[in-house]
């Protein structure tokens, strides 16, 4: 892991090439162990519609949208418990999130959310804001296929920018930007060799309580 090259993009911390292809193969393994014990589904939103992002969990809670609405539960939608956040996940967090305080200390992530953009798949820009403690920072990590990540402001509407995530590369929402507005437009289906099916895994681990 490296944060030689970190960039700021409207308060997003940003690091490109943080993990190893090592590094990166072995997290794929990690989430394929999370997948096997708590499946990807597609999520429903409120208004009956599909997510096009399939997604699970890892952690004491898990981030589940249906009919009720979204919010975290302590279960997969099947009744099981959510698999342990992985140690090398874990590690992450531990080295990167200390660069979204302000200050107060680092707690422990109580949810590894996993989501899968398979082609055309995306994620409307949205804020992070289901977590009690918003001084706590959301680290996300990027693999396999490239995606469109785009940062817009605290309110809604405004001017946005846009960046390619690329695989390996890690973001940190915290600070005066953990609420900032944030979507994926898109992903290049197909530009990773990482995943043998292609598509984008993200990562972030969220502190919930
Ligand atoms: O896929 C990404 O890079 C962002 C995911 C995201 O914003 C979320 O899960 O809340
Ligand atoms: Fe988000």
């Amino acid at each position: 892991m490296t944060d030689d090259k970190a960039m700021n993009l409207r308060g997003v911390h940003v690091f490109k090439g943080a993990l190893d292809g090592a590094e990166q193969a072995q997290l794929v393994d990690r989430v394929r162990d999370i997948a096997r014990a708590a499946p990807m589904f597609h999520p429903e939103t409120r208004w009956g519609k599909r997510m096009s992002v399939k997604m699970t969990s890892a952690g004491q809670f898990g981030w589940v949208s249906d009919r009720r609405g979204y919010r975290y539960e302590p279960r997969h939608p099947s009744g099981v418990d959510w698999p342990p956040i992985p140690a090398e996940v874990l590690a992450i967090w531990e080295r990167f999130g200390a660069k979204g305080m302000e200050g107060a200390p680092l707690r422990a992530p109580e949810c590894c959310l996993v989501n899968y953009y398979g082609e055309g798949a995306r994620m409307g820009l949205h804020q992070d804001r289901d977590e009690a403690d918003f001084a706590q920072p959301v680290v996300s990590v990027s693999l396999g296929d490239a995606g469109l990540f785009r940062v817009g402001n605290i309110e809604r509407g405004g001017k946005t920018e846009s960046l390619w995530l690329e695989s390996g590369d890690l973001l940190v929402l915290g600070g005066a930007a953990r609420l900032v507005h944030h979507g994926v437009d898109r992903i290049r289906f197909g530009s990773s060799e990482l995943l043998p099916d292609a598509g984008r895994i993200n990562l972030t681990l969220r502190v919930v309580s």
